[in-house]
């Protein structure tokens, strides 16, 4: 079932005034959804404006030529069956790769500078959930400033589709790194899943970020934060393309991902640690919509 309530909305445009309201806020949000849209988030307009025009130039080539570009996927998402009706095309952050995929197919200006902004917003935001548990303010965003991140962007396309379909866009899961901030361009299709089980469709917001708590913040907060499940609908709205752009903060691969003591004071540990390029090995085996972290479970 679907549901007509509106999902947290921070404004960081007073962020230097009232930080430690605004990382109150951003902790309840967290916990309560583990999902919020942030606007006057500082990433320029004509950034993510030049990044949409490139990417609907992308998509717009002929097949074979996007079928020739490392980290494009057409239908199949990921390496274990899933399918849904949208292209894609994933990216690793890292400059040597950027340059390498980028040569041909997009302005390296464009992404780079989309990319470092998506990554300074996460870190920001990453820094008030931070404080507001309490902790130093670079506990969690070092781990996006490593030379070694293992961050990704990920440009999803669901063109029009003209059979009746409901869900069948990016099917549910959650998103396994630290912290995820997409936008999209004004057509509809994200939705979260709420506690009690309903859908909440996501209002598009071209100027907006939608920020999605990750699966490893989920343990690096011992479960206070929620990683939440998500989905996007098939585009059946418009004849207008859907376009998001998704960029996922990951920690360097040896990183072992644990909650940090301060937040144990009352608590034991509900997870046992991992590294982050163990926690993908077994993100790749599962399926989208599977529970990874339940593996990972202590109790
Ligand atoms: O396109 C969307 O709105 C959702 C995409 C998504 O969840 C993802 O790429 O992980
Ligand atoms: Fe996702």
């Amino acid at each position: 079932m679907v549901v007509e309530v509106s999902p947290p909305t921070i404004d960081l445009s007073g962020k230097d005034e009232s930080q430690v309201q605004l990382s109150k806020l951003i902790v309840e949000a967290c916990e309560g959804y583990g999902f919020f849209k942030v606007v006057n988030h500082g990433v320029p307009v004509q950034i993510m404006r030049a990044m949409e025009d490139e990417s609907f130039e992308f998509f717009q080539k002929p097949s074979a030529e996007k079928q020739r570009s490392f980290g494009y996927g057409n239908k199949n998402i990921g390496v274990s069956g899933d399918k849904g009706e949208l292209e894609y095309l994933l990216l690793q952050t890292n400059q040597i790769s950027l340059i390498d995929n980028q040569s041909s197919q997009f302005s390296y200006r464009v992404v780079v500078g989309y990319v470092e902004a998506a990554r300074r917003l996460a870190c920001d935001l990453l820094g008030l959930m931070a404080e507001g548990l309490g902790l130093p303010k670079y506990s969690f965003s070092t781990l996006l400033t490593d030379p070694h991140t293992d961050s990704l962007f990920r440009l999803n396309h669901y063109p029009p589709v003209s059979h009746p379909s409901t869900i069948d866009g990016f099917g549910e899961h959650s998103d396994p790194q630290i912290l995820t901030l997409l936008t999209s361009n004004a057509v509809p299709g994200l939705q979260i899943s709420l506690p009690n089980a309903l859908w909440l469709p996501i209002t598009p917001d071209p100027h907006a970020f939608s920020v999605i708590v990750g699966d490893l913040l989920q343990v690096m907060t011992n479960g206070r934060f929620m990683s939440v499940r998500h989905r996007a609908i098939a585009n059946t709205s418009s004849t207008q393309s859907r376009l998001s752009m998704v960029f996922f903060g990951g920690p360097p691969p040896e990183t072992t991902i644990a909650c940090p003591p301060q937040l144990l004071k009352l608590n034991k540990p509900l997870y046992k640690p991992f590294t982050w390029a163990e926690y993908k090995s077994h993100t790749y085996a599962h399926r989208l919509g599977d529970t990874r972290l339940d593996h990972f479970k202590l109790f």
